[in-house]
């Protein structure tokens, strides 16, 4: 059976979407997988499926490049906002949308007729603390933050000598994180904004993760380092994340871009 999928992109962190509400999805996981193959298949970090809801006005389901399901993802979030408006699903410029992590506000922000960027209130993070990562390891301390999803953020003198092809499974790994992590390698520059390079739990090296970003605004004021209102700057674009720890939401802001539309075979 062909099905019509979009690819779309947030900083770089490339998904491809579906509107199940035409095309319902049986084996997510393994289409997951199959699609994400750079040389195979279509190539991205993961699928995203969009979906009716009954606490929200559409849901979203994020699987990683691996076929693991994950709770949230902040990339994706501004992007299904982009689709549902851009492909007529809705005319509201203001989505609430379910995810397994509870629903997020999505305010859209528009260029002519089109979704330019989005504001995505997160939610609070929680489980925020400073980790022992032990002896064996390039770094010994990090902070965990919860956005939904695992993170560790690492904060480092210069970001580019990390070798994330190494040190990013390391951590993603580590005994701590039964279920695995989200590792950030994060430095803050001498505005006060940071930036990070990432490890995702599920895809590997990503060019931007916005739950990343978000944990990364919320270590950097968890450890005295925070400014308020932050730009985070990954390989694949910048963030702007508002985080005051005394309230409890964060909002992220960035792009929203579409790449192409394309068809496939659901059995392939
Ligand atoms: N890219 C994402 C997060 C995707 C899920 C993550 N890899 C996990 O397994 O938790 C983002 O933009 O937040």
């Amino acid at each position: 059976m062909k099905i019509e999928f979009t690819k779309m992109q947030g900083a770089g962190n490339d998904y491809i979407y579906v509107n199940t509400l035409k095309y319902p999805v049986s084996h997510p996981e393994a289409l997951a997988k199959e699609w994400s193959k750079p040389h195979t298949g279509i190539g991205s970090d993961g699928l995203v499926l969009i979906g009716p809801s009954e606490t929200g006005d559409f849901s979203m389901r994020i699987f990683n490049a691996d076929g693991s399901e994950a709770m949230m993802c902040g990339n994706a979030s501004r992007c299904v906002g982009k689709y549902v408006y851009e492909y007529g699903l809705t005319d509201k410029k203001e989505i609430a949308l379910e995810t397994l992590s509870g629903i997020k506000t999505l305010y859209l922000h528009l260029q002519g007729e089109n979704v330019d960027s989005v504001t995505v209130d997160m939610g609070a993070p929680c489980d925020i603390r400073t980790v022992d990562l032990g002896n064996g390891y390039l770094f010994r301390e990090g902070t965990a933050v919860n956005m939904g999803n695992p993170h560790l953020v690492i904060f480092t003198h210069d970001v580019s000598a990390i070798d994330l092809l190494s040190e990013g499974p390391a951590m993603e790994h580590h005994p701590l994180f039964p279920n695995r992590v989200n590792v950030e390698f994060a430095q803050v520059l001498p505005d006060g904004n940071v930036r990070m390079r990432v490890w995702e739990r599920g895809s590997g090296i990503t060019q931007a993760c916005g739950t990343g970003a978000c944990a990364t605004a919320v270590a950097a004021a968890f450890t005295g380092r925070g400014k308020g209102k932050t730009d985070i700057i990954m390989d694949g674009g910048t963030l702007t994340i508002e985080y005051e720890p005394q309230n409890d939401r964060i909002l992220m802001t960035g792009p929203a871009t579409k790449v192409f539309d394309g068809t496939i075979n659901m059995d392939r």
